[in-house]
């Protein structure tokens, strides 16, 4: 009897932080293998010890915490500057619920969610979702900078990791009734630079589309996480690195929470000279990231065609 072909995985690469010495001799190897993970798949799964077991225990409490505020109060998380806020009861995804923190890696943008959500304070909340976000946060920018250094482009990564805001999700999908396949999350790409993607629980969920428009199920433990491209990351690295598609399905009878990173751009985004040449024409104009997601977010069902690849819509040569 012939088997199922093998569904194809995500690479896995090791990016603990004793193993990430930019002397040794196979330093330019692993960056080079990271970038083309980002090439062929647009993510990768990276193993990373960045997260200590205190740090991870403190975000299992906050993330209960956030969720079981009463939604009066959840309601409060008003839509940020990049279209995050709270969401919930979406009539196409029942399961789904969100919170999002600002300028998540600065004491402000903690400090003001955590007044919003608890008047009267809630230091232990505010501390960990502090630190894990810088944690995730501090993840991109080693990535980042490994990419920047295979392709070339060091000081233009500096640079825009210089005007670089971060967004903290958290998500949660509640098991779906029956335990029956349903979607969680619909597919989409991300409009940020670069999401950073951590679940709660080992398990499946998370669901990736190759560039041969093949589904693949990610199953990866809270000690790995999701490093994936955004629409930005596609117009920066002249589209070099696709944002992938990507969708949440649940299945069977348990919870799902992930803790979500996604990064934001303040200056215009510019594809950096050195991806520019004779065989690599420039396919990007410069750009303002808060006005393209002002430009996806007034999709209306008259142009609703420019979603399926809004970041070529609207800046694309
Ligand atoms: O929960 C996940 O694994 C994915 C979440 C996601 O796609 C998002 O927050 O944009
Ligand atoms: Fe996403």
């Amino acid at each position: 009897m012939g088997s199922l072909p093998k569904a194809k995985q995500l690479p896995v690469i090791d990016l603990c932080l004793n193993n990430l010495d930019s002397s040794s001799s196979s330093w330019v190897r692993k960056c080079d293998e990271v970038t083309r993970a980002l090439e062929e798949y647009g993510c990768f799964i990276a193993v990373y010890d960045g997260v200590s077991q205190e740090l991870y225990d403190a975000t299992v409490v906050a993330s209960q915490e956030v969720f079981d505020l009463p939604i009066q109060k959840k309601v409060l998380n008003s839509r940020d500057a990049a279209g995050h806020g709270y969401l919930g009861q979406l009539p196409t995804m029942p399961l789904f619920e969100r919170l999002s923190i600002e300028n998540a890696t600065t004491p402000q943008g903690a400090e003001t969610f955590t007044k919003l959500m608890w008047p009267s304070g809630n230091p232990s909340f505010c501390e960990s979702a502090l630190a894990f976000a810088k944690v995730l946060a501090e993840l991109e920018v080693i990535v980042m900078r490994m990419v920047a250094k295979s392709l070339g482009i060091e000081q233009d990564y500096e640079k825009l990791q210089e005007s670089t805001t971060y967004i903290f999700k958290f998500n949660k999908y509640l098991s779906p009734p029956g335990g029956e396949k349903t979607v969680g999350i619909v597919s989409h790409t991300d409009k940020g630079f670069m999401t950073i993607i951590q679940q709660q629980e080992d398990g499946k969920g998370l669901e990736i589309k190759t560039k041969d428009g093949e589904w693949i199920e990610v199953e990866f433990k809270p000690s790995s996480f999701i490093v994936m491209a955004g629409d930005v990351c596609t117009a920066w690295s002249n589209g070099r690195i696709e944002a992938p598609s990507h969708r949440v399905m649940m299945e069977g009878h348990k919870n799902r929470i992930s803790l979500v990173t996604s990064s934001f751009i303040r200056d215009q985004v510019e594809v950096p000279q050195g991806l520019v040449s004779e065989h690599h024409p420039l396919k990007f104009k410069a750009f303002d990231h808060y006005k393209y997601i002002e430009y996806h977010n007034s999709t209306t069902d008259a142009n609703r065609n420019r979603l399926e690849d809004a970041i070529r819509f609207y800046c694309g040569i």
